[in-house]
């Protein structure tokens, strides 16, 4: 299979000096759905703002469709969709008006655009509405006629930030499964960020965890999930002497079937073991004697919010939640305005 994206130690350093992206260097195969996660900052729509030609790469190179980012930006921008995260559409005009727009923005022949339109309609589901104000549609139909206008003239790769953010969780697997239909019905390629783990889960074939600029793993979720063993154990001492806990957590870390400690704050830390949950009597067994008490203590088998922990040392509830709210706030503010 071709190669749809291919980056080779692309770097941005911003005025001022700070690195957003440290080099990366990955690969996108034709057909796949390509999750890139990272916490805030971790330089994830400065990656997609280079891919997609918005921003100049600062060092390193990518093709994007085989085409150079930098050379051949205009070649890039027509096999490309980009919907970004705020939504694009207008709500004072029809599905269908929106989508006109977005033809002559593109410059479609006028005698093409009619069934242009009527195809990416079918392709989001959004054809009976067509005719109707966007303002009388729901969250998820909006990002469908978003998602639709990033369509219209015909991209073999579509980069979607954020594609679900602030929508309920039916609306949202909603939303997935159109995702899915355009792999599966028109082999796109898809770019998606998304800080919801079950999404990534589920949706993507590979996924790319970044971190400070820095891509620290990319692998299946299967063999993501996998590779922290074969549980993930999470516990909390009871108080107890820094000095004395340390002795203990120092005890853990050398435990032949615990390969990883993260500290996760207030919740105590988070231990993976390879032997399953007999890793429970396991750690009693091997604190006996130390002067600490463990408060609470349960077995789960690993997540993918387990491996953004293992790789970021960051929760990505904590480190994405504030933006869904800043959304909500957002589209609120839309509606009352009118
Ligand atoms: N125009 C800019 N000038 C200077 N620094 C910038 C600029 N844009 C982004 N940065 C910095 O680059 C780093 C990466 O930012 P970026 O927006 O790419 O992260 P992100 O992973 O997309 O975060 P988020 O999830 O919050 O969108 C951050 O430290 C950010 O403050």
């Amino acid at each position: 299979m071709g190669k749809m994206i291919e980056a080779e130690s692309l770097t941005k350093i911003f005025p001022g000096g700070i690195t957003a992206v440290d080099g990366v260097s990955f690969t996108v195969a034709e057909g796949e759905i390509f999750g890139f996660l990272g916490p805030n900052g971790a330089g994830k729509s400065t990656t997609i703002a280079m891919l997609t030609t918005l921003l100049r790469p600062t060092g390193g190179t990518a093709r994007v469709a085989g085409m150079d980012i930098t050379r051949q930006a205009y070649q890039v921008r027509l096999a490309i969709g980009y919907v970004s995260q705020d939504l694009a559409v207008d709500d004072a005009l029809t599905g269908y008006e929106n989508l006109r727009l977005q033809a002559g923005f593109y410059r479609i022949p006028r005698d093409e655009v009619a069934q242009r339109i009527t195809a990416v309609l079918e392709m989001v589901g959004l054809k009976e509405r067509a005719q109707n104000l966007v303002e009388t549609y729901s969250g998820g139909m909006r990002k469908r006629l978003d998602i639709a206008c990033g369509l219209i003239h015909r991209p073999r790769l579509l980069f979607l930030d954020e594609p679900t953010l602030g929508l309920d969780i039916q609306t949202r697997r909603e939303i997935w499964r159109y995702i899915n239909d355009l792999r599966e019905k028109e082999g796109m390629t898809i770019f998606v960020t998304t800080h919801y783990m079950e999404e990534a889960d589920v949706l993507c074939d590979r996924i790319a965890i970044i971190d400070q600029g820095k891509i620290k793993v990319i692998d299946t979720p299967a063999n993501l999930k996998s590779s922290l063993g074969s549980g993930v154990v999470t516990f909390k001492f009871a108080g107890g002497e820094p000095g004395a806990v340390n002795a203990a957590l120092g005890r853990i870390r050398g435990l032949d079937f615990v390969s990883n400690v993260t500290s996760n704050g207030e919740k105590g830390y988070v231990a993976t073991v390879t032997n399953g949950e007999a890793a429970i009597p396991s750690l009693f067994e091997a604190l006996s004697g130390f002067p600490v008490k463990i408060a609470a203590i349960s077995f789960k088998q690993p997540s993918l919010d387990d491996v953004f922990l293992h790789y970021t040392g960051r929760e990505m509830r904590e480190s994405g939640g504030g933006r869904e709210e800043a959304l909500r706030a957002r589209l609120i503010m839309r509606r009352v305005r009118r």
